[in-house]
């Protein structure tokens, strides 16, 4: 696609989880580094036209500039409830459960976006991919085949609405939203991401990016 004028971008941020492998509550409001992993990722995308964060029912936040939504059931339906009310002709769908933003990844999406309609980060397969056959060592995987799929991820808006009314009105459920976006047979292209963009997942995840946090420079 191509776009004769500076396009309308909103990020949308899903934060409603409950924080279940991680066992401390919501993660959105952990602090890592003296910020909550919320205020890290709204951090990321400051420059943003239009930021709205999907909160968990009964949580309060404001920010001047940020939008806050009741986030659903499931992640498919917090980023609905944010979708609903953007206005962005592109929109980035990004976890709070991904503190570290890192500009240049960003960048490479953006422009994937704008001219394939639809991208999202991937990271490569660090180990050696293995099927678990009962807990013992199945078939390896050829790893160079795999990618391991971070936020954000990016749409025109459009297309990701339509998206998601029909995962609605097929009662479909998907991990993420790219899988939606091809569930409509409309391709989405990998673009190099950031593995210091992982996602906080488990307790020892907040270890490390507790030190990361030390570090980072945005
Ligand atoms: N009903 C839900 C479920 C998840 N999320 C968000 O989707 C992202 C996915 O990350 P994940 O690690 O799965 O978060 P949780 O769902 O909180 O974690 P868990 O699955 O361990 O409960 C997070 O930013 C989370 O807040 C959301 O907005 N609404
Ligand atoms: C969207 C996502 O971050 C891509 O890796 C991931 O699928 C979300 O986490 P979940 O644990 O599947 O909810």
């Amino acid at each position: 696609m191509v776009y004769d004028s500076p396009v309308k971008i909103s990020v949308l941020f899903p934060a409603a989880g409950s924080g279940e492998r991680l066992g401390r509550g919501p993660k959105a409001f952990l602090e890592v580094g003296g910020k909550t992993l919320l205020e890290w990722a709204l951090e990321g995308f400051e420059w943003a036209d239009e930021r709205i964060v999907a909160l968990p029912p009964g949580a309060g936040f404001t920010r001047p500039g940020v939008r806050t939504v009741v986030g659903g059931p499931t992640r498919q339906g917090s980023v609905f409830n944010a979708l609903r009310v953007a206005s962005g002709t592109l929109v980035l769908v990004h976890d709070v459960a991904r503190p570290f933003v890192v500009r240049a990844a960003v960048e490479r999406l953006l422009q994937a976006v704008r001219g394939r309609g639809a991208a999202t980060l991937v990271a490569p397969v660090p180990d050696t991919l293995v099927e678990n056959l009962h807990h013992e060592y199945g078939e390896t995987l050829p790893r160079e085949r795999y990618r391991l799929v971070q936020t954000p991820q990016g749409f025109e808006r459009e297309l990701l609405w339509r998206a998601h009314l029909a995962a609605q009105a097929a009662s479909t459920e998907f991990t993420d939203d790219a899988q939606l976006v091809i569930s409509l047979g409309h391709p989405v292209a990998l673009v190099e991401g950031d593995r210091r963009m992982f996602k906080v997942t488990y307790p020892e995840d907040l270890l490390l990016a507790e030190g990361l946090a030390q570090v980072w420079e945005g």
